[in-house]
């Protein structure tokens, strides 16, 4: 099989706003429009509009009578509405932002959940080709002077370039072959400061290299070979890195429990009992939960969707059995193989 050398997704802060923000204190607005900066101009025009839209004129009307442009007024107006409809839209929910101080264990399992219809649609994506096994046969990559398969060479280059934008500085985001990555060469965020400074350290991704490999694969692929070996490694990726977002969560997860009661964790950590922490850190009720959910997702999901209602469950794309037995076996062990190892290290 496949040799190796060697990220789930809190929401932070948006960077848009910190530049906003920052921008604004650099700024004036006077000085702005001295230099008949457009953006200087316009932000009262914001400001006007919002005032205006909470008096319910229309912006033709205003704009008549303010004696400006009512294409341009149209235009932030209709901005505004548009803000306005996704901050009372359902979608807005999704994209909670959450910062260390409002992180719950509630707010971490939100993320994991969200993180299955990721994982899901990914190993469905994968399971459209056969499994290939040309795209892990170090002999048939044939790129003059690698020696590696391709996957190998198409994660590496991948993460190589992600790195140079900064992925890795993201405490979520896990490279699988993190030796000689290069650096960012894009301005540091500033990530809110949730995890122990030693939560750095671990990284899983080799075990769920060989894990995902040896034993997920066969089991959401066909036998075959279609030769789109490129195709099914960029698959593989979107796969691997899901699973490692999902997985190397459980920092945060492990975060937010000690937080919530380190008088029952700290003996275990002094004494570095695993066994004990695993004992505290385990539910067995919410992931029988979590098995239930991603087969219902991945049925869901997973369907021919015509335009009759049924479901032809014989159609489905991937075997939902198939995925909770996934997570029972290897992603929630392995997510709680984080937690433990965070544990660990929480009162270094
Ligand atoms: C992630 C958690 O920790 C453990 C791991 C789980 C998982 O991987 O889904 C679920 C419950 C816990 O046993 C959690 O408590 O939510």
């Amino acid at each position: 099989m496949v040799g190796r050398s060697c990220s789930l997704f809190i929401s932070y802060p948006s960077r848009a706003k910190e530049n906003s923000e920052g921008r604004r204190a650099r700024t004036t607005r006077k000085e702005n429009a001295e230099k008949g900066n457009s953006e200087a101009t316009a932000r009262p025009l914001i400001g006007q509009l919002i005032a205006e839209k909470s008096s319910n004129l229309a912006p033709r009307a205003v704009a008549t009578l303010s004696g400006q442009h009512p294409h341009r007024r149209l235009f932030f107006w209709f901005l505004l509405r548009s803000i306005d409809e996704k901050r009372s839209s359902p979608m807005a929910d999704v994209i909670k932002v959450a910062d260390s101080s409002e992180m719950t264990l509630e707010t971490v399992r939100d993320s994991l959940i969200r993180e299955e219809d990721t994982i899901i649609f990914s190993l469905i994506e994968r399971a459209k080709y056969p499994i290939n096994v040309g795209a892990y046969d170090k002999t048939k990559t044939a790129i003059p002077e690698c020696s590696d398969s391709l996957v190998e060479f198409i994660i590496k280059e991948t993460e190589a370039a992600h790195a140079k934008c900064g992925r890795y500085e993201n405490p979520e985001e896990h490279p699988f072959f993190p030796d000689d990555l290069p650096t960012s060469l894009v301005p540091a965020f500033n990530f809110p400061k949730i995890l122990h400074p030693a939560a750095a350290s671990i990284n899983v991704n080799s075990t769920l290299w060989e894990v995902y490999f040896a034993q997920l694969l066969p089991l959401i692929t066909v036998p075959g070979d279609d030769g789109n070996y490129a195709s099914t490694a960029v698959s593989d990726l979107a796969c691997l890195q899901a699973l490692s977002r999902r997985i190397h969560y459980g920092k945060f997860v492990a975060e937010v429990k000690f937080k919530e009661s380190p008088q029952e964790y700290e003996p275990a950590i002094r004494s570095q009992d695993r066994d004990a922490l695993m004992k505290l850190l385990t539910f067995e009720s919410v992931e029988e939960r979590v098995k239930r959910r991603v087969a219902k997702k991945t049925m869901l999901f997973g369907q021919e969707v015509s335009l009759n209602d049924n479901c032809d469950e014989k159609k489905l794309k991937i075997d939902p059995a198939v995925v909770s037995r996934l997570y029972e076996e290897w992603v929630m062990p392995l997510t709680k193989l984080v937690e433990v190892e965070y544990l660990l290290r929480r009162l270094d």
